[in-house]
């Protein structure tokens, strides 16, 4: 059973500012994740990496708090070992096997190479990629690297996973198969993902937050998001209109 205090939340951020010289990247943002998917929308540039990279410990916050597990995110230790990451473009060994590729990330995640071993066929199987697990990486198509990657980043079992946009890139089939993985694993796990596909905002999602230049346009339950499109159920064009306004809903 995974350990977590009922009621709070499992990740926050709160009123964290990020500044790159004279870009603010994140403007005093506050967002906060429990179990289930919460999805992270958002423009080109909108701060959505910078969160994840905050909620990591990869980047500190000129102000505000980041707390991930009730602690503070930290590069290395144990907390790390309780999170998952896959990065919007996962860089995989292209000569490891499959199966030592994932089995490796497990073993730098903390576990012994006999334990990492037998997770890494475990989150292989997550991902319906067993039967590559001989193959080199590089001999595996995009869509197979993905859920690769999608293992390695699951191998120890995180209670916290954080996707950068996990579905760029894939073919509609590929994509319903990593909606899937990322819906069965959030059963049991707090998952947020950055994407541009309202789709599978809708077909995934628990909680949707809209960020817009370093600020929340909007935050709430995936049918309160869907609301937004109203009768016309044109959700591109409600989601657009939130950045006409300059106040989150
Ligand atoms: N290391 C950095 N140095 C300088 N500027 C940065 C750095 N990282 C991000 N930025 C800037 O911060 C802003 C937010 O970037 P971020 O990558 O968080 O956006 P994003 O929402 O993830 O975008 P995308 O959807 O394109 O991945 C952008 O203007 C980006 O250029």
């Amino acid at each position: 059973m995974r350990s977590r205090v009922v009621g709070s939340p499992v990740f926050a951020a709160r009123n964290v500012t990020v500044r790159f010289g004279r870009l603010v990247a994140l403007d005093g943002i506050s967002v906060t994740g429990s179990p289930g998917v919460t999805v992270l929308l958002g423009p080109n540039g909108a701060g959505k990496s910078t969160l994840v990279a905050c909620l990591l410990g990869d980047q500190v916050p000129d102000s505000g708090e980041v707390e991930v597990l009730g602690g503070r995110p930290a590069k290395r230790g144990s907390p790390q070992r309780r999170i998952g990451w896959l990065p919007q473009d996962p860089q995989l060994p292209q000569r490891f096997r499959v199966a030592e590729m994932v089995t490796y990330a497990g073993w730098l995640k903390g576990l012994d190479w006999s334990d990492a071993r037998t997770a890494g066929i475990a989150a292989l199987e997550r991902v319906d990629l067993v039967d590559r697990s001989a193959s080199l990486v590089k001999e595996l198509s995009g869509g197979m690297r993905r859920r690769a990657a999608i293992a390695a980043a699951t191998v120890h079992e995180p209670e916290v996973l954080l996707l950068d946009e996990p579905m760029a890139g894939l073919d509609p089939q590929q994509r319903i198969a990593v909606r899937d993985v990322i819906a069965r694993y959030a059963d049991t796990a707090t998952v947020l993902m950055c994407t541009h596909i309202l789709q599978d905002v809708v077909a995934v999602a628990n909680r949707v937050v809209v960020v817009d230049h370093g600020v929340v346009r909007f935050d709430g339950a995936t049918e309160a998001f869907t609301a937004l499109s109203g009768r016309t159920g044109d959700l591109e064009a409600a989601y657009l209109s939130l950045f006409d306004v300059r106040t989150s809903a």
